[in-house]
Order: structure tokens, then C-alpha cells, then sequence
């Protein structure tokens, strides 16, 4: 390990873990604000030179993207037959004309419309901290009432966050209030290694009517979606962002519509929006995002009452059920002195139904403190803990759709915690950084004694400890950072986090520690740089490739620019620079900032050892991407036999390798 003022890190965390003063607890950390830079310089300049007025050239400030997947709901609804139903190509033109919701100043000045080609893209008036939320509409036709979805339109939602995840910061999605909580379940499952926000919000007024709640709900949900990288599916109403897994729908007529019983709100939108960086998930990933839209449609909720007949329980039970619910009494009870019913949960479970014991009270968690909860245990059922009958039902869903799984494996994962969606570890409460000596000892030299300062001691403290403990490659004291409850994703004054540091310096098993243990490839620096950016530019090989692995990939601003530097590198000769490019994402055809690739640099200047370089790197990209293609082709060729048996990208690559070599 490298010698530095930091040397003992591993002790000095350690001694941050000390028993505690008496102070107050801390429960939250400030949130790391990520941005965007983007860079629509050419085609601002030619805007600018077209409208060749007086005015300054506009700057872009610092940018994020959203997208706004509008699936219905009442924010969009207007009066038809004196009843309120969906109306279509309307929400986009509406908001246009709102000053809270469009900048149309700046809309104009950045050549926003041309830039992304969309009349449905907007942006929002600066934030606080100078950054633009730029969001896309993507309406959905015919646009619903949420009581008429069904899993099919929660496989269309996760088809298109799949489809467009690179190419934002953050998704929202418009969405009616009375089923939002099964979507939301049901997409915190989907949505496997999630790294970006996935933000569910909709409103009990139409946005159009004077007084509602839409505005304030959809403003919201678009800056947290672009400003702060939470990889979960949430859920924003009534100025708090819920876990998606932990809502349920609470009030059918009050703007306060949802509840999240057994879980705090992982952010309160008040005067300042305060994320709880502590509660907040981490996928602990090195792999890349995907959806999963299999899910089983043989499930069901069952709700116990006095009285309830055998007969009932069994024909709810026949096949093709195959997963059920059991909404029980208090703490996960049913009557112990009604063997029919037993018998028929028993025959049930006997058969491979799998049936999750769930508590009708809206607050708590399933246990075995009765003589009636312990019955369901042998009658076979599954401890549903604290989760809300939507994520069990939901969970049911995902889990029994993966069909590589046997039974006892698919009973097991639905006792596990798989997306944050049930405590199961409620006495293992961690240490917390807000106890440890270190920080309380300096609290108590600087006289501080509320709750506030602690807290902001606390996070001026760890994240540069965390960066410094990257920068050596310290995997123990980061270790022993993370038991002592830091947050390893948050970053210093400059927004990087420990990953921007270890990827920066190579240090591969620090990056894959963190990767682990909740960092995201997402985060941004305050100069818009993500931890791949920093892998490249110090030639990192290892770090590229486990980062790209685990999805990172560079913005749409940055692919731009590939270009320019591809032809840059191409020009010096230097080989390396342009693997590390192509091996970070960039495309090897993307012309520079005057028309030429990087193939016609290397040509025209008789680079032959830097064109076959690249012909080398095209044809090995290549066979990665068709791989399989080509593993379906009678011919031994690596390459598919005719073109018409290609698709028309493969056509596309073909005929640059061609042109190339
Ligand atoms: N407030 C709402 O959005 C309720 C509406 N019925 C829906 O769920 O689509």
C-alpha cells in the first residue's frame, strides 16, 4: 500500500468507530449533486450565426436529462360526460405554457428543439445550484385510467427505460394514483442493477384545473430524477419521495394520498429537497442493467375474515394458482381452531403453491409471538415480514416467472429482501458514523451541540476520508468506513466520490469494492465527469472494462466530442489512446469536428500501423456484437455470408470494416 499523511487510514477509521458521547443521532447526510454538462457549442453557433442579432452567444448551462414516460392518470385527465377520462396530445402543448414547468426563453436560445429533435422536449427554469433539467414526453396512446392497467403496460414502461437508459440522467413516470403502488412494486423488481432514478408520480387534480396537485408533484419528481442519482424505483407525492416497494395508496381524496407504513421517506421536498442518503438503496452491482418483463400472471391476494369458509380458500386456491397473497390478522394470524382452512392452505402449499403470509394492518411485521401465526408456518407458508401486499403480490410475480429456479429456490427468494422492499434484519442495526468518537470529539471542540451541525460535520469529514482512503488503495479502512455506516457514494466538495478517486489512480480492487458496496458509475463531478471519464483519461484498461461491465458508458455530449479526440489520438499515433476510447464506448466511426474519421486521419497521413490497428479494433468489436449472428452461419467466415442476411446495423458495420481495410 502507497506511503501517505494518511497512512494509517485502517486505525483511523477504526477509531471513528468508538463508543459514542452523548449527542444527538444523525439520520441524514447531504446528497451529492450530480450534473450535466453538455455542450451544444457547434450547434450553437450556428443558431446564433442564422439569427445574427446582437445578443451574447448563449452558453448551456450545466444539463441533466429526463425522461417523462406519461402512461395516464388523473394529471392528465379532463371532463368527458361529466366524468374525468385521459386526454390525449395535450399534457405536452399544457405545458408548454407553464413558466414553472418550460423555459421557453431558454428553449430558444440553446436550440433545444432542433438539438434533440423533439417538440415534446422541455426544460425546466435553473435550479438553485445553476443546473437545467432538459425532460422528453414520451406519451403512451391510448393513455389510461391506472385502474385498467395490467402487467402488460408494466412491461411496456420497462421495455422503454431499457431502451432509452443511456441516454438519460433519470426517468419519470406519469401515472394513476389508484394502482401506482403495483407499478411501482412491480417495476422495483423488474428493473434489475438499477443505477439511475426511477421516479412514479401523478396527481388527484387534472394539472389543468386551477387548483392541483400535478404541477407540484410532476416539478418535483423531474429534479429529483435529475439531480440526484438514487437507483431505486420511487415514488414522489405530496412533497416526499417514498421507496416504490413501500407505498400504498391511502387516501382517495386528499392531496396526501400515499403512505409509506414501515418505511421513512427516502426525501422531503421542503424549503431545500433533503434525500436520506442512509435509507436509501444500493444495488451493490457489477452488472449492467436489465429489465426483466417475464412475470407469472398466476398469482392472487387473499384477505382473511371471521368466518371465511374452507370452501372459498379452496376454490381461490385451485389450479393454475400458482402464488397468493394471504392478507392475515396483526401479526401474520389466522384461527388456529378452523382445521378445514388449515388443511387446505396445507394441501396448497403441499401441491407448490407458494402462499406469503402478509398482515392486513397497514403498519408492522409478520411474526411468530402466537399460537395462530405459528400454524400458517406449518401449514407452509412463506414469513411476508413487513412487506405491503402490492410488493408481495408483485415479488409473487417476478419470482415465479424465473423459470431456472426450483421451488424451494423461488420460496426462498421470496423470504429474502431483494429490492429493499422488507426488513429482514431489524436487530441488526448498524453502528452509525453520527456515534463515532472522532466526530463527536471534534463536535465537542468546535461547541457544537444540535443535531444540524453534527450532521454537517459528519459530511464534511467522511467523504474526503472515503476519497483518501481510495486514492491509496486502502480497501480496509474503506471497510472499515462502510461498518461504521458511511455512505461510500457520497462525494467531497467537488462531487467526486471514492469511485471518480480509484478509478482515476487504477486501483481496480478498490473499484470493485465499491462497486459492491453501493457506488454508482452514474455519479458526476462539478465538472460533469463520471468515474469512466476519469478511467480513460488516465488509460486505465482494467477499470474501463469492469465499469463498462457494470454499465457505465459515456453521455450523449461526450460521444459528440469522441470524434475530435479519436482523430486527435489517431493523428499522434497513439495506439493506446484510441483502444481505451473504443473499449470505453466511443465509436470509432464518429467523425471529427471537421467531417473525417479517425481511419481517413491515419490514412492521410500514411499511419499504416494506426489504420490496422483500428481495421483490427473494428473487426474484434464487431464479432463481439454479432457474435452470435455469425455463430448461426453454415459458412466458417466470421462474418455473415450475404448481406441480406443482415441486419441492417450489421449491414452498416460491415461496410465500415470494408471501407476501411
Ligand atoms: N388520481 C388518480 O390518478 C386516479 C385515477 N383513477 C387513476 O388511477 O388513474
Amino acid at each position: 500500500m502507497a506511503e501517505s499523511s494518511f497512512n494509517n487510514l485502517t486505525s483511523l477509521a477504526r477509531a471513528l468507530s468508538q463508543p459514542k458521547l452523548e449527542l444527538p443521532e444523525l439520520n441524514e447526510v447531504s446528497p451529492t449533486r450530480p450534473g450535466v454538462q453538455v455542450h451544444r457549442r457547434r450547434l450553437l453557433s450556428s443558431c446564433n450565426s442564422v439569427e445574427s442579432t446582437n445578443e451574447p452567444l448563449v452558453s448551456p448551462s450545466e444539463e441533466a436529462r429526463v425522461l417523462v414516460i406519461n402512461t395516464g392518470g388523473t394529471i392528465g385527465m379532463t371532463i368527458h360526460d361529466n366524468v374525468l377520462a385521459p386526454k390525449a396530445n395535450a399534457f405536452v402543448k399544457s405545458l408548454r405554457k407553464l413558466p414553472i414547468l418550460h423555459d421557453e426563453a431558454y428553449a430558444q436560445q440553446t436550440c433545444l428543439y432542433d438539438y434533440y429533435s423533439s417538440e415534446s422536449t422541455l426544460v425546466l427554469p435553473m435550479c438553485k445550484d445553476c443546473k437545467r433539467i432538459i425532460y422528453t414526453v414520451l406519451e403512451y396512446s391510448p393513455l389510461l385510467d391506472s385502474s385498467n392497467m395490467t402487467p402488460d403496460d408494466w412491461g411496456r414502461i420497462g421495455k422503454d427505460i431499457e431502451k432509452n437508459y443511456q441516454n438519460y440522467d433519470g426517468f419519470v413516470i406519469l401515472h394513476g394514483t389508484d394502482t401506482m403502488a403495483y407499478t411501482a412494486s412491480a417495476l422495483s423488481f423488474m428493473c434489475e442493477h438499477l443505477g439511475k432514478p426511477i421516479v412514479l408520480t401523478g396527481s388527484q387534480v387534472p394539472i389543468y384545473e386551477m387548483r392541483n396537485d400535478g404541477r407540484g408533484n410532476l416539478l418535483g419528481a423531474l429534479l429529483i430524477a435529475g439531480q440526484f442519482v438514487i437507483p431505486e424505483v420511487c415514488l414522489y407525492f405530496y412533497n416526499k419521495l417514498y421507496r416504490g416497494n413501500r407505498v400504498t395508496k391511502v387516501d382517495a381524496g386528499s392531496f396526501n394520498a400515499f403512505s409509506s407504513p414501515n418505511l421513512q421517506p427516502l426525501a422531503t421536498a421542503e424549503v431545500d429537497i433533503t434525500i436520506n442518503w442512509d435509507t436509501v438503496w444500493r444495488s451493490n452491482t457489477t452488472a449492467k442493467f436489465q429489465v426483466s418483463t417475464e412475470l407469472n400472471r398466476n398469482v392472487g391476494l387473499i384477505r382473511l375474515f371471521p368466518g371465511i369458509t374452507a370452501a372459498t380458500v379452496r376454490a381461490f386456491l385451485q389450479p393454475p394458482m400458482e402464488g397468493v397473497v394471504l392478507e392475515t390478522y396483526g401479526s401474520g394470524n389466522a384461527p388456529d381452531n378452523r382445521p378445514d382452512l388449515l388443511e387446505e392452505l396445507k394441501k396448497a402449499t403441499d401441491s407448490g403453491v407458494i402462499i406469503v403470509n402478509c398482515t392486513q394492518c397497514l403498519r408492522g411485521t409478520v411474526c411468530t409471538s402466537y399460537a395462530t401465526g405459528k400454524v400458517l408456518i406449518e401449514a407452509g407458508l412463506v414469513a411476508g415480514g413487513d412487506m405491503t401486499p402490492e410488493a408481495a403480490l408483485s415479488k409473487l410475480s417476478y419470482v415465479l416467472a424465473k423459470k431456472e429456479l426450483d421451488l424451494e429456490a423461488k420460496k426462498k427468494l421470496m423470504s429474502q429482501n431483494l429490492r429493499g422492499e422488507m426488513n429482514v434484519d431489524l436487530a441488526g442495526a448498524k453502528l452509525c458514523l453520527s456515534n463515532s468518537r472522532f466526530i463527536q470529539v471534534i463536535a465537542k471542540s468546535l461547541s457544537v451541540s444540535c443535531k444540524e451541525e453534527l450532521q454537517a460535520i459528519r459530511d464534511a469529514l467522511t467523504p474526503p476520508l472515503a476519497c483518501a482512503a481510495a486514492k491509496i488503495g486502502d480497501v480496509e479502512a474503506l471497510e472499515a468506513l462502510r461498518e461504521m455506516g458511511t455512505n461510500l457514494c457520497l462525494g467531497d466538495y467537488d462531487g467526486r466520490t471514492p469511485l471518480h478517486v480509484a478509478a482515476c489512480e487504477g486501483h481496480l480492487k478498490v473499484v470493485q469494492y465499491l462497486l459492491r458496496h453501493g457506488a454508482t458509475v452514474y455519479a458526476k463531478d462539478r465538472f460533469g465527469d463520471t468515474p469512466l471519464c476519469n478511467a480513460v483519461r488516465f488509460r486505465h484498461k482494467e477499470v474501463v472494462k469492469l465499469l463498462r461491465q457494470t454499465g457505465a458508458h459515456f453521455s450523449r455530449d461526450k460521444l459528440e466530442e469522441a470524434g475530435t479526440e479519436l482523430c486527435s489520438l489517431a493523428a499522434s499515433s497513439d495506439l493506446e489512446g484510441l483502444e481505451i476510447w473504443s473499449l470505453a464506448g466511443a465509436d470509432l466511426y464518429k467523425p471529427g469536428y471537421d467531417g473525417q474519421t479517425a481511419i481517413q486521419v491515419a490514412q492521410d497521413s500514411g499511419k499504416k500501423e494506426v489504420v490496422a490497428f483500428l481495421v483490427q479494433i473494428m473487426s474484434s468489436n464487431y464479432k463481439t456484437v454479432f457474435g452470435e449472428f455469425n455463430s448461426c452461419d453454415d459458412d466458417d467466415d466470421d462474418e455473415p455470408t450475404t448481406d441480406s442476411l443482415a441486419s441492417p446495423l450489421q449491414q452498416t458495420w460491415k461496410r465500415r470494416v470494408r471501407t476501411a481495410e
